[in-house]
């Protein structure tokens, strides 16, 4: 399967879980929290003897259907009030409960008031002290109470410090706020009415709604994630495309030389095949380039093109007297020896068995003939292996308005057959007899 398909799929799997993320965002951030009396939370009835009032309360028997108490407010009292309190945790540290949004209250209530009021009631060495449980701040809120109504839903924001309080404790207005990040105790308290009579509650539960982390903080998150994913597919994309342009580099680079072997093998073979194997001179096919641009020079600028023949001289009867290999010694030999004393602009080559061809570009046949007798001199004064002395014919021509080619190498065969028949060791020009 194609990296791209995969990449597409990991998208497409991305795309979806953003998409999941936003629309499930309330479900998957919701943070509840059930507060049931009695489940691992302490609970405990208070009433107004120690403001000095007379109220009673007492625990009825809890049902299925939570903890019930009774209270039995005297008039005595200017403000009679009872409660009950569920303990949180102990030795003043709380919970935070400021990521809660709503509380949701199951209770049940009947008496003469008509509301009921609830606290949360938060600890803080500002303005608490641990001995004195009344100095907690008294977060209030307070709701009318029905006996056909079960369920109650309050917002924090619905929640406000309790006047009598505040006053009480001498809270300056800084701290007045009301504050949820170490809620102590959950109160659930006679309503501000006072009414003297039997008040009678039924708690099944306490249960808090809120959200794991800020909406904002969210999608802040989802956007952070994006930009981590897209970066580090950049980089990888990057490291990815430094890696193919350097296997690209090395690939060519090794393209590179391998073109560059088969070029100076093909030249190689190439001068092989133009090449005489014995003598090292070119051969018949090798000398075809220099006599076509001599050609072509001729017929341009008007150059003159000369060719001289060489042919050794009674070469049979030293092949016949010391053999094929010492012939093929002093072939090779007076090769050498022309070769090494051309002109660079000059071609020799081994035109078969024991005779040569010199091509001369920009040569006038009286100088192709000054060239013949320089090598006709340097042969006859060389000393072949076992051969000893060795002499060779030249004829020499040089390229006319009529004949062409074939005209100049024959007429250069008939200057060489003149040489022969003239005595041998000696150069003829074409054209003079
Ligand atoms: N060793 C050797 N001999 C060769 C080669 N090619 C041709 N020959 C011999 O060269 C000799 C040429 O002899 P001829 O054509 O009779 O001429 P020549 O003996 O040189 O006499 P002139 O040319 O008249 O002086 C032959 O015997 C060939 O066999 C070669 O590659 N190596």
């Amino acid at each position: 399967m194609s990296s791209s398909w995969q990449l597409e799929k990991t998208l497409l799997a991305l795309v979806l879980l953003t998409a999941l993320a936003i629309l499930a965002r309330e479900r998957l951030l919701l943070e509840t929290l059930v507060v049931e009396p009695g489940q691992g939370y302490e609970i405990r009835l208070y009433d107004d003897h120690d403001a000095g009032g007379s109220s009673e309360v007492k625990l009825l028997p809890a049902t299925e259907e939570g903890y019930q108490w009774q209270c039995d407010l005297k008039a005595s009292f200017l403000y009679p009030y009872c409660g009950f309190e569920i303990r949180l945790v102990d030795a003043w540290q709380g919970l935070d409960l400021s990521r809660y949004r709503q509380i949701e209250l199951n209770l049940e209530y009947s008496g003469p008031n008509k509301t009921v009021r609830l606290f949360l009631r938060n600890f803080d060495p500002r303005y608490s002290q641990p001995s004195d449980d009344t100095t907690t701040k008294y977060n209030q809120v307070e709701f009318a109470a029905n006996p056909e109504i079960y369920q109650y839903e309050f917002s924090f924001s619905d929640f406000f410090v309790a006047n009598w309080w505040l006053l009480e404790k001498d809270i300056p207005p800084r701290l007045s706020h009301p504050q949820f990040n170490n809620v102590t105790s959950i109160d659930i308290q006679t309503g501000s009415a006072h009414q003297a009579g039997l008040h009678q509650f039924r708690l099944k539960h306490v249960k808090l709604v809120g959200q794991r982390f800020d909406t904002a903080d969210w999608y802040l998150g989802i956007i952070l994630c994006w930009a981590v994913i897209i970066l580090s597919f950049l980089a990888f994309r990057v490291y990815v495309l430094t890696q193919e342009v350097r296997e690209r580099k090395v690939r060519e680079h090794e393209l590179l030389e391998v073109n560059a072997l088969l070029d100076s093998r093909s030249q190689e073979l190439e001068t092989l095949a133009k090449t005489d194997s014995l003598t090292g001179a070119f051969n018949r096919q090798g000398i075809e380039e220099a006599i076509k641009n001599g050609l072509y020079d001729w017929r341009r600028d008007g150059k003159a093109l000369s060719i001289v023949m060489m042919d050794i001289d009674h070469f049979k009867s030293i092949n016949d007297t010391y053999g094929h290999g010492v012939g093929d010694a002093v072939l090779a030999g007076i090769s050498q020896l022309v070769q090494s004393h051309i002109r660079s602009s000059d071609l020799f080559a081994r035109w078969g068995g024991e005779e040569f061809v010199l091509v001369c570009r920009n040569t006038r046949i009286n100088y192709a003939a000054h060239i013949a007798e320089k090598f006709r001199r340097m042969v006859a004064e060389s000393e072949f292996e076992q051969a000893g002395q060795v002499t060779a014919s030249f004829g020499v021509a040089t390229l006319r308005d009529k004949g062409g080619i074939d005209e100049l190498f024959r007429s250069a065969d008939e200057a060489l057959y003149r040489a022969k028949e003239r005595g041998r060791n000696r150069v003829e020009l074409a054209g003079s007899l």
